[in-house]
């Protein structure tokens, strides 16, 4: 007889082994073939699980991991490994009261102290806030991201994966506006210094971003004071021509502790305090910013980070802008030692990364 369904399959038979090949009815193929879809959906699941599980900087469950668990005191415990005498006792902001009250003297100058420059301290510290935002401080679980500037954000899509984290933490001048689905919206703090503070603030932030400067060098103070308080600005001592108008409330401006920038340099970094003047070295703000959200979430994930090969002289190294690493000739900084420090955090799984390493 003819098969109704117009396509027979013959297979081997089970019931009479030693007769001739059985015709299949077209229901039972229909049953095998989607049966062997649904094994091959999750034979692919398995994989992306595996692959995902192998490698520490998983990039195909981050959504889920970062909706539904707050891995409480992992990032402590994790970061005491790594960070000799780590401790969650440090203000992330410079404090009024430090410098009025008690004026505790800071053992360094900038950028690992405050030692000089007290009375502009105390000046700034009184047109600007210090303390964290109630909204961030009562976060029940703080999952941060912190969000570099690298090129691989380019075209990653991680946009909407970032926006869902608690805290998101850009750097510098770094755009937001349309850039969106790749790097997110949403920016919880920025942390910039005058050279890289972007010239329109408004548009690259929430009305409610955190604005974290990260002081450098004394001028960095005067830059602040002469804008917040409109004071003739001044213009000799930067690197780079800072904004001489700076459209931001300060009410959302905060100084950073210049501790997590000593805690980068001498405990990831391994960095004298002091160095001889020809061979400065510092940290770049991305890895202060990590090392800030080492101290401050209950988890860490972090997302374009990592530089292009030295050798390689024709790679961007921006998602916003074609800029090569000769642009960071005279820098101050080695990237190379820095790729170290955040292979070591991803391998402990102190940090998990969104795009790859
Ligand atoms: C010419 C120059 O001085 N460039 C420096 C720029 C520049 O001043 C600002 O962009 C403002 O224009 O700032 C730096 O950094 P930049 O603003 O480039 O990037 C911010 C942080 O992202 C991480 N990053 C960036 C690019 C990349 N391919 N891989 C990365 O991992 C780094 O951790 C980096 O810190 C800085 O502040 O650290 C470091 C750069 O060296
Ligand atoms: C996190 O560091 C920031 C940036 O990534 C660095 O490249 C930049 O380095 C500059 C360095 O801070 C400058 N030193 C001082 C004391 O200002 C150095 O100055 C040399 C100079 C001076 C005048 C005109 C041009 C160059 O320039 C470095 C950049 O080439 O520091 C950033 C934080 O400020």
């Amino acid at each position: 007889m003819e098969d109704p369904g117009g396509s027979c399959e013959v297979t081997s038979g089970s019931r009479d082994e030693s007769s001739s090949p059985r015709v299949t009815p077209p229901l039972a193929i229909k049953m095998i073939k989607s049966r062997g879809k649904i094994l091959g959906v999750l034979a692919l699941f398995l994989v992306m699980v595996w692959y995902s599980i192998s490698r520490e900087d998983s990039f195909y469950f981050p959504l889920q991991e970062n909706k539904t668990t707050c891995p409480v005191g992992e990032v402590e415990k994790k970061a005491a490994q790594l960070i000799a005498n780590y401790t969650r006792d440090r203000p992330l902001f410079l404090q009024l009261k430090d410098y009025f009250w008690v004026r505790t003297p800071s053992l360094y100058e900038l950028p690992y102290g405050t030692k000089g420059s007290e009375d502009v301290l105390l000046r700034l510290l009184s047109v600007t806030s210090y303390a964290m935002p109630e909204s961030i401080q009562s976060l029940k679980c703080r999952r941060c991201a912190v969000v570099g500037n690298g090129h691989r954000l380019r075209n990653s899509s991680m946009g909407e994966t970032i926006n869902t984290y608690d805290v998101v933490i850009r750097l510098n001048n770094a755009p937001v506006h349309g850039y969106e689905q790749d790097v997110g919206s949403k920016t919880t703090m920025r942390l910039f210094y005058p050279e890289s503070a972007h010239f329109n603030p408004r548009r690259e932030n929430d009305p409610d971003t955190l604005l974290v400067l990260v002081p450098f060098k004394p001028m960095d103070f005067q830059w602040l004071e002469a804008i917040l308080n409109d004071k003739k600005r001044v213009r000799k001592g930067f690197w780079k021509q800072p904004p001489l108008i700076w459209d931001a409330n300060p009410e959302q401006v905060r100084i950073l502790n210049p501790y997590y920038m000593e805690v980068t340099a001498a405990k990831l970094l391994n960095l004298p305090m002091k160095q001889p003047r020809k061979v400065k070295q510092k940290p770049t703000t991305g890895l202060l910013a990590i090392t800030l959200a080492l101290h401050f979430c209950d988890l860490v994930h972090i997302a374009g980070f990592g530089y292009p090969d030295s050798a390689d002289k024709k790679q961007t190294i921006h998602y916003y802008e074609q800029i090569t690493l000769k642009s960071m000739a005279t820098s101050e900084h080695n990237v190379s030692h820095e790729a170290l420090a955040i292979k070591r955090m991803l391998e402990l799984g102190l940090v998990r990364n969104l795009t790859y390493f």
